[in-house]
């Protein structure tokens, strides 16, 4: 068997972890940051769950997990320290809703990769369960690599990709417009702030094409 990466959209959708301790805050975070509907069931938890939960971020019912509490979730995961009650979380679920019990990755339908996160650009690294370790030491490695003038180069390259789409051009001259955007000096621009040289050469490259047509 092998995991089928996707990037999954959980805006708004009812998501709920059971625990709040460190493994828990983790999973909250990513859902957070998806703009997940968070429901969280535990009788402790750490201070930015509490914080998260004050905020009006997450709801938070301060009680043992109860097997009617998996119904409406579209996604699960079971997060506590007891391994029975994981198990309890996991048989309470339904064959169609997305389950991930952190102590055991034979029962999970997904697994949370390790994520370089860079604006809209995102790299999600998994080991297929192997040694998560692993998967958190390249994502370190990765980060030093991938910087964090890839979101802001992300987020250009999307608005000129929009762009070149909508022009009146044929095909093959749309592609070959999106490949010298894809030219290094346009990050190299990016990471040393020379924004306006690098707007104004892929407008020349926009405009040049345009006036070609
Ligand atoms: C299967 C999976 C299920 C899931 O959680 O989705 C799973 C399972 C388990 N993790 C365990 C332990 C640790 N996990 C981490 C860290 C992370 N674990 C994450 C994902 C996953 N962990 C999924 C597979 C991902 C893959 O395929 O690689 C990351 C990537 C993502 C995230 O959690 O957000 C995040 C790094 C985020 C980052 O920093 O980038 C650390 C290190 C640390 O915490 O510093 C340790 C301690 C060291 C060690 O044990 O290796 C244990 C033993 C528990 C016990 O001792 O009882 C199990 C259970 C088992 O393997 O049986
Ligand atoms: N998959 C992963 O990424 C990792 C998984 N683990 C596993 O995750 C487990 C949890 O780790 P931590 O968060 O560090 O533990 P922790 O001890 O800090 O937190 C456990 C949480 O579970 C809650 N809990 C206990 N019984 C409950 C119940 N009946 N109903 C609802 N909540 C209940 C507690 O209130 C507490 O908030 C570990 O025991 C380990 O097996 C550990 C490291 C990484």
């Amino acid at each position: 068997m092998r995991y089928y990466p996707v990037m999954v959209n959980l805006q708004k959708k009812r998501c709920l972890v059971v625990g709040g301790g460190l493994v828990a805050e983790r999973k909250i975070r990513g859902l957070l940051d998806a703009d997940a509907d968070v429901y969280v069931v535990a009788p402790s938890c750490t201070d930015q769950i509490d914080t998260w939960s004050q905020q009006g971020e997450i709801a938070w019912e301060r009680r043992f997990f109860e097997p009617s509490d998996t119904e409406k979730a579209v996604l699960i995961i079971a997060a506590t320290n007891q391994p029975d009650v994981n198990l309890a979380v996991y048989q309470a679920c339904q064959p169609q809703q997305w389950i991930n019990i952190v102590d055991r990755p034979d029962l999970c339908t997904f697994t949370v990769p390790a994520v370089v996160e860079r604006g809209d650009m995102q790299i999600a690294i998994s080991t297929g369960g192997n040694n998560p370790g692993l998967a958190k030491k390249l994502r370190t490695q990765i980060e030093k690599w991938v910087g964090p003038e890839y979101g802001d180069y992300t987020r250009f390259l999307g608005e000129m990709r929009q762009r070149v789409l909508r022009l009146h051009l044929a095909e093959s001259q749309k592609r070959a417009i999106l490949a010298k955007l894809l030219d290094e000096r346009f990050l190299d621009w990016t990471r040393s702030g020379e924004l306006e040289r690098r707007d104004r050469e892929a407008e020349s490259l926009l405009q040049g094409q345009e006036s070609g047509e």
